[in-house]
């Protein structure tokens, strides 16, 4: 949560101090023009007063005085204006940076625990109610404070009695809207957890339109985001409801100080206390400080609204998981990757896991990882490509523990190819070469041959230059695993890493591919995840996972003439290819 620090007055602060001379600039110009603004009404009653007496030269002096006050307040306000709403636009800039920064620089463990649609609602909304506060509730608020002792120095120059009598009533605002305030905060923080709630889940639903279509969830769905949506709309109307009597407390705090002023100064000038200049210049000033009284709530409610969003946003930054090493500059060595795994174990609360579990693999080594639904073999593939750091034991590459930079190097040379497999909603040229920008066209179409995705790109009209569309929606779920694979060793990976990477292939182009793949082996680590005996029979061991463990380990050779899951299984698949040959 958030720090003592940044729950006090001054939380924003430390996203202002980086702009400190764009501020002290901001407020320059706020001076400026609110000391302009507030002279505007001496000047008014000078003039008043001299047309009283009839002084038409004086009267013209003043009304002079008058307009050239005026002129700069408005360039003043010009440059307020101009200087930090830009103040606010920047910080609301960095502040998005820092957050997409930060979060692109979480571990695994970050995303298991957190929701996209939540997210997004940091980095859009509460990120936007902070720019609200930082640029137009930071100008009303320093308007207040500049206009404020000019305005009573003349006010106390020109009567001091008269000046108490109508500022009074406005102490009572500064109640008012402490109070307002605090309601305000804590219907401002429920809004925005209501308003996540309602992002996270039309976040989910959207993304799986499909699913809620195929089941018929639509009705249920909607109904669901309606009750989110009416809580939504409940807090927001209580929200209304209490910033709505700012305007009127305000009006009638005004409104008060002007009956005061026609009472109280209106006797102060029939006892001749009191020239009608004076009090045109009276009115004048309770009229130049009625707005930015007004706007004080107002700007109140943002800087409310303002701290409940960076509490949210410190909230996320504030996540306990350690940061992903910068990256750095590396130089990779030519031969396939050495990794060895120590007692190495990952358990979730519910007991379930992996580990602990020993394994080792020599450059150039090829592993398939067997066995059954949630026997682990997603994780320990995770584990292998550093992406989920063990619990307890170690990973070594290289015969090294991973420090920072061995855990970048390690990345550098990693092809990955997650079990679904995903594309950005980008051209195929552009998801293909993303392992590796500088990739020719010659070896593009290589490893498109490799992944036997060639002749799908010569049959697209744009070819290579084909938008795949969001998460690669385009292609079919068995064009995507084999771009993503192709992405993967278009890297010439020291270690490559296929979890379960081809399981929408039809086993015809699977059979292809991996006969392909051979070429490969040798100059990477090869590890892949199957649930095919046929394609565990690639690589040179086999090893058996059961709930986390491993129960066999051996060459394929070994595993399928000795009693045991590996034998059970080839058996069965070997049937059931036999069968469809059959067919
Ligand atoms: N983020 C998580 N939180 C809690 N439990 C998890 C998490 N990820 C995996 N598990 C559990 O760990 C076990 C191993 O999961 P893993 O994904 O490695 O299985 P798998 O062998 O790859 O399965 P499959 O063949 O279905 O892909 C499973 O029982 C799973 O429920």
């Amino acid at each position: 949560m958030a720090d003592a620090s940044r729950s006090s007055l001054f939380w924003w602060w430390p996203l202002l101090a980086r702009h400190r001379r764009k501020l002290y600039g901001g407020l320059a110009a706020t001076v400026w023009c609110s000391v302009a603004a507030s002279v505007v009404p001496f000047w008014s009653g000078k003039a008043v007063h001299a047309l009283e007496l009839r002084d038409w030269h004086g009267s013209r002096i003043y009304l002079l005085w008058m307009l050239a006050f005026t002129l700069t307040a408005g360039i003043g306000r010009y440059f307020m204006r101009n200087t930090l709403i830009g103040l606010s636009r920047e910080v609301e800039r960095e502040q998005r940076e820092g957050l997409y920064t930060y979060l692109l620089g979480r571990p695994f463990a970050f995303y298991e625990r957190q929701r996209v649609g939540d997210l997004m609602s940091r980095v859009g909304d509460d990120v936007g109610t902070v720019r609200m506060a930082t640029g137009p509730g930071l100008m009303s608020f320093l308007q207040v404070v500049s206009i404020l002792p000019v305005t009573l120095a003349l006010m106390i120059h020109i009567n001091w009695r008269l000046t108490l009598a109508v500022m009074l009533p406005f102490s009572l605002l500064a109640l008012g809207f402490y109070l307002i305030g605090k309601a305000s905060h804590a219907i401002q923080q429920k809004l925005q957890l209501a308003f996540s709630a309602l992002s996270t889940f039309s976040h989910e639903t959207i993304s799986g339109e499909r699913v809620v279509q195929a089941f018929g969830l639509e009705e249920a769905r909607v109904g669901h985001f309606r009750e989110l949506s009416l809580r939504h709309a409940a807090l927001s109307m209580q929200q209304t409801v209490v910033f709505s009597a700012y305007a009127p407390l305000s009006a009638f705090i005004s409104g008060v100080s002007a009956l005061v002023l026609v009472a109280y100064g209106g006797s102060l000038m029939v006892r001749g206390v009191l020239d009608l200049g004076d009090l045109t210049a009276f009115t004048g000033f309770l009229v130049a400080l009625a707005w930015p009284m007004m706007s004080l709530g107002w700007s109140v409610n943002l800087f409310q609204r303002a701290r409940a969003g960076q509490e949210r946003i410190d909230f996320v930054l504030n996540s306990p998981e350690p940061a992903l090493p910068p990256a750095v500059a590396i130089l990779l060595p030519e031969q396939p990757a050495a990794l060895r795994l120590e007692g190495a174990v990952h358990r979730f609360d519910s007991g379930r896991g992996l580990g602990p579990l020993d394994l080792e693999l020599a450059p150039g080594d090829s592993l398939a990882v067997v066995g059954g639904i949630g026997s682990g073999k997603t994780l320990l593939l995770q584990m292998l490509a550093g992406l989920r750091e063990p619990q307890g034991g170690r990973l070594s590459v290289d015969g090294e523990t991973l420090d920072e930079t061995g855990l970048r190097r390690h990345w550098a040379g990693l092809g990955w190819v997650p079990q679904e497999a995903f594309l950005f909603s980008d051209t195929l040229r552009v998801n293909l070469a993303m392992g590796r920008p500088e990739a020719t066209e010659e070896e593009v179409w290589d490893i498109a041959r490799v992944v036997c995705l060639d002749e799908l790109i010569q049959r697209l009209p744009q070819g290579l230059d084909t938008v795949v569309g969001e998460r690669g929606v385009a292609l079919s779920g068995g064009e995507r695993q084999r771009a993503a694979l192709a992405r993967a060793l278009l890297r010439r990976p020291r270690l490559l890493l296929l979890d379960d990477a081809l399981s929408a292939v039809d086993a015809e182009t699977e059979s292809r591919i991996l006969e392909n793949l051979r070429a490969f082996l040798g100059k990477s680590t090869l590890v892949l995840a199957t649930h095919r005996v046929f394609v565990a029979e690639t690589c040179a061991r086999v090893l058996v996972l059961h709930e986390g463990k491993v129960q066999q380990l051996g060459t394929p050779e070994d595993l399928a003439a000795q009693p045991g899951t590996y034998a059970r299984l080839k058996q069965l698949q070997s049937l059931e290819r036999e069968l469809v040959r059959g067919a």
